[in-house]
């Protein structure tokens, strides 16, 4: 298995938002994206889970099946207006089992059941989604990952909008991933969470600025240059000329 980025640009209209971002995740273990706002964090983890095209360059992803992997976008990008029950919600995580429509056994149902218990949410099985505070649907998001028991597990600002005791229970549960040896991804803003949780660190400013260990990553000079780096790519930077059309 290898998840790398291979000189991978992605671009809005051709504008870089990711540039050339090359490097290697660490396996089975939990690596942070840390960067200002707009440095292009979330357009990276969107490319990686195949949302977005890259213009140049790739996305390695050898020994992983689109089953395999789970994304958890911004909470602000969900429509939680959707009349279905949080039972339906962490069900859709069994969909690579029991197909779209298909309906789930006395097995799901009980794993479903089993997450909730998980994230702390025995008791609202039925409950319309519309009806759940921010940190609880956080916890139905995280249940739904646990029922799909994905390899990969992407994370987009997992704790926006979360409590401090929702943000700790759903830390430990990465926690159980890596200790299950499987791959965390989150772009994260918080930076004793990702000292305590990640000890590996992707700082982004539109390009790689740093990726490595967390503490030889996150110094004073590498959080600067991020900065500096994401305020000079605006949103008017020119367009990427890729190095295929170069050659
Ligand atoms: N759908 C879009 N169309 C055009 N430009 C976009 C789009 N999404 C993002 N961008 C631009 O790409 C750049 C990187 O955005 P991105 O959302 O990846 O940054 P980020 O690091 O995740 O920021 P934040 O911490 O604010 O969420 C931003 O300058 C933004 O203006």
């Amino acid at each position: 298995m290898k998840i790398a980025l291979k000189n991978l640009t992605v671009s809005y209209q051709r504008h870089p938002a990711v540039h050339h971002a090359s490097g290697e995740f660490a396996l089975g273990d939990a690596t942070a994206i840390f960067g200002p706002n707009g440095a292009g964090k979330s357009t990276l983890l969107k490319a990686m889970m195949g949302a977005l095209k890259p213009d140049a360059g790739s996305v390695e992803l050898s020994g992983l099946a689109v089953r395999d992997i789970a994304y958890l976008p911004q909470q602000s990008e969900i429509d939680r207006s959707l009349p279905v029950s949080v039972t339906d919600l962490v069900a859709t995580g069994l969909w690579h089992e029991s197909g779209a429509f298909g309906r789930m056994g006395r097995t799901g149902l009980a794993r479903v059941a089993h997450a909730l218990e998980q994230v702390g949410l025995t008791g609202f099985a039925a409950r319309p989604i519309s009806a759940l505070s921010s940190g609880q649907f956080q916890r139905v998001l995280f249940a739904r990952i646990l029922v799909q028991d994905a390899r990969l597990i992407l994370l987009d600002e997992p704790f926006n909008a979360v409590d401090a005791k929702t943000t700790f229970d759903l830390l430990e549960l990465v926690r159980q991933w890596k200790e299950e040896g499987r791959t965390v991804i989150a772009v994260l803003h918080d930076y004793e969470q990702v000292r305590a949780y990640f000890p590996y660190t992707l700082l982004m400013g539109r390009e790689v600025i740093a990726w490595g260990t967390t503490e030889t990553v996150l110094t004073d000079a590498n959080l600067r240059r991020a900065v500096d780096r994401t305020a000079s790519w605006h949103d008017k930077a020119p367009v990427c000329h890729t190095d295929e059309e170069a050659a």
